[in-house]
């Protein structure tokens, strides 16, 4: 299968007056295929957005990139502004349009920064696009500000305006958290219905493993800056062997009985991912010895569609 994005040894790094001061995507690889949805999971504060942005060359100020990124074979430029095979979806759609501009005024902006185009050409490009979402009146929407319509429409429409760039990768982050659960279940239907129709592939991010389980094919499980866990989501939520993935997985609702404890995963995040040498989970890792202080364990693949990071992989 093409890959619609490859990433090789991603490393974003914060620097104040000269020096690193943190590090928080540390040499991530990722291979997201035409028509695929890979899921990008881990707590808050793992690195997550950091990666997808990154992956855009859309850094936050002080931050520089690292490492290979290519989009079918050519290399994507970092730019101020995704553009091109690549779009990007965040999480509160409520924010990311403009208040004063009327939807219609912000979907045919892009258009036209994106081809030469008429003005009756591009209010009907961008009313087919409000269609495709599945938004019921799109003349209506064309005509209303973002404060007219609900957080499930805007997310909507925010993916019309993605699809206006007809990216051949789409990059969802968190794309349902502000959503309640029915609308956010109608958006994951959504993308799943778009992606078999355009064929585009997906780079979904999310904290929440249930949504990774539901709508993906392949997941990347990122602790503290770096993948820990790569598979299939058939291979990874069945057959889990990294501690930490045992530990989200745990920590799921589903299939629990009335009054049944959760499973949390002791302590937290590390704040600064700088100073790690071994393994970064060793320190709310249940299974930790001695050794996982001394080496930072490199993804093994073991010739399957599994591969993890951890030396104690063989024993679990
Ligand atoms: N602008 C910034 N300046 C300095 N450090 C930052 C900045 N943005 C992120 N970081 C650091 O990078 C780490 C990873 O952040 P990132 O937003 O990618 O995490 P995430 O996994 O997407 O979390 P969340 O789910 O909360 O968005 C953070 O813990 C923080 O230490």
């Amino acid at each position: 299968m093409t890959h619609v994005l490859t990433i090789r040894d991603l490393n974003v790094e914060f620097i104040h007056r000269g020096k690193v001061t943190n590090r928080p995507v540390r040499g991530i690889d990722l291979d997201v295929s035409a028509g695929e949805i890979l899921g990008l999971v881990g707590e808050t504060g793992c690195g997550k957005s950091l990666t997808g942005l990154a992956a855009l060359g859309i850094l936050p100020r002080g931050a520089r990139r690292t490492g290979q990124v290519t989009m079918g074979g050519d290399p994507l430029q970092p730019s101020s502004e995704p553009d091109g095979p690549a779009a990007i979806v965040f999480q509160n759609p409520g924010t990311a349009f403009n208040p004063v501009f009327t939807l219609g005024r912000q979907l045919s902006d892009v258009l036209s920064r994106h081809r030469e185009i008429s003005r009756s050409e591009s209010k009907s490009e961008v009313l087919r696009h409000l269609g495709l979402v599945g938004l019921p009146d799109p003349e209506r929407v064309y005509l209303s500000y973002p404060h007219q319509l609900s957080g499930g429409m805007l997310q909507r429409a925010m993916i019309a305006m993605a699809l206006l760039r007809q990216p051949r990768l789409l990059i969802l982050d968190e794309p349902t958290t502000a959503l309640d659960v029915t609308v956010a279940r109608q958006i994951l239907v959504l993308i799943d219905e778009l992606r078999q129709k355009f064929g585009f592939g997906v780079l979904l991010i999310s904290h929440n493993l249930g949504i990774i389980r539901d709508v993906c094919d392949r997941v990347a499980v990122l602790y503290a800056g770096r993948v820990i866990e790569t598979g299939t989501v058939d291979a990874v939520m069945n057959n889990p062997r990294h501690p930490y993935t045992r530990g989200l997985l745990g920590a799921l609702p589903a299939g629990r009985t009335n009054g049944e404890r959760l499973n949390a995963i002791p302590g937290s995040v590390p704040g600064n991912f700088l100073s790690i040498t071994g393994c970064a989970f060793m320190n709310r890792c249940p299974h930790a010895v001695i050794d996982c202080s001394l080496t930072d364990p490199l993804l093994n693949r073991n010739g399957s569609d599994q591969a993890v990071a951890c030396i104690k992989e063989d024993e679990l």
